[in-house]
């Protein structure tokens, strides 16, 4: 958890987020041992009708009590409308997790009745996180979003792209429109927001370039689906030793601006201005933060 100004006072960080389907035992053993801000127990869309049942117990006798180092928990639910959503979500206030998500969330209503009912079934002290991933979802990210409860959004571009009938070419230009309209629904009410998982696990290059596209644009992290993806994608989203230099630097000339009476400060032939020390201390606290959870390869080589 961060104290700094700046983050919100529950952030840690989320650069990578797994998701392991809640019926296979040898994955979720697996996953005990890997490096993941969070690990996500799928019991929705990785998990066939006739295994749902199987994949609830499983989290009952495979999680509890169970160190999964500093990965955060979280369950994924079935929507609350199909036969296994009500029965997931009273088993997974009971169990020893951080956070449940809400897949399909389409609307300011729909989220808020999920909520009702995990408050009312005894998840009052578990985080909110909720699948944006149609349509309907995105035009309504703003209202979404506003939700005093909800911590995190987690886009689901596979369901995205196939309701918008698009090509998800490596580029993803069809998703960008939908994309950006999230993150500016989560940044205009201060919320993490993390992108959907790529799906093709052996051309890792295009892998890590839809992990930096997705820091570019904005995102907190990434879903991974496989431990494959994990270690360059916590990469993507971990400041590097240069940004921190410039980072430091920009902080220590603004001050010296300021002590001239001057807030405008010059630093290599370019104008800082004072807007930027919330960037430069937000890398810093990232950075630290990260470093105080996470055990990481931190601040590799310049890039
Ligand atoms: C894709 C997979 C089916 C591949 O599984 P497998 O054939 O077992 O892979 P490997 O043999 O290469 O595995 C090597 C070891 O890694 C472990 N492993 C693999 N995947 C995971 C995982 N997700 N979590 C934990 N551990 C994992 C294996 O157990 C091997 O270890 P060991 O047993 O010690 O030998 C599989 O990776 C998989 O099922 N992935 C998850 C798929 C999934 O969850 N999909 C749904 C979520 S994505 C989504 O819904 C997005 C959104 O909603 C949207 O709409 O976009
Ligand atoms: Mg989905």
């Amino acid at each position: 958890m961060s104290t700094h100004p700046l983050l919100p006072s529950n952030y840690r960080p989320r650069r990578t987020m797994l998701y392991v389907p809640a019926h296979i035992h040898r994955h979720i053993e697996k996953s005990q041992g890997l490096d993941a801000d969070s690990i996500i127990f799928d019991q929705q869309e990785s998990v066939p009708p006739q295994q749902k049942e199987q994949a609830r117990e499983n989290l009952q006798t495979m999680i509890q009590g169970v160190d999964f180092g500093h990965s955060e928990k979280v369950v994924r639910i079935n929507p609350l409308n199909s036969p296994w959503g009500f029965d997931d979500l009273a088993a997974a206030c009971q169990l020893d997790i951080d956070a449940v998500m809400f897949p399909r969330i389409e609307s300011a209503e729909q989220l808020e009745e999920n909520i009702y009912h995990l408050d009312r079934l005894g998840g009052k002290h578990l985080k909110v996180m909720a699948n944006i991933e149609s349509p309907l979802g995105v035009l309504n990210a703003k209202e979404i979003a506003a939700n005093d409860r909800l911590d995190v959004i987690v886009l689901g571009t596979t369901d995205l792209s196939n309701e918008l009938k698009l090509n998800l070419t490596p580029d993803r230009s069809g998703l960008l429109t939908s994309l950006s309209l999230v993150i500016l629904a989560a940044r205009a009410y201060k919320k993490c927001v993390i992108d959907g998982p790529h799906f093709d696990l052996k051309d890792i290059e295009a892998c890590e370039y839809s992990c930096r596209q997705a820091r570019d644009l904005g995102f907190d992290g990434k879903t991974v689906i496989h431990p494959i993806q994990l270690n360059y994608t916590n990469d993507a989203f971990t400041p590097k030793r240069d940004e921190i230099n410039k980072a430091k630097r920009i902080l220590a000339a603004i001050e010296e601006a300021n002590k001239a009476d001057r807030s405008m400060a010059v630093l290599d032939d370019r104008l800082i201005e004072p807007s930027l020390s919330e960037w430069a201390e937000r890398v810093l606290s990232v950075y630290e933060t990260v470093h105080k959870i996470g055990q990481s390869e931190l601040c590799g080589p310049e890039k």
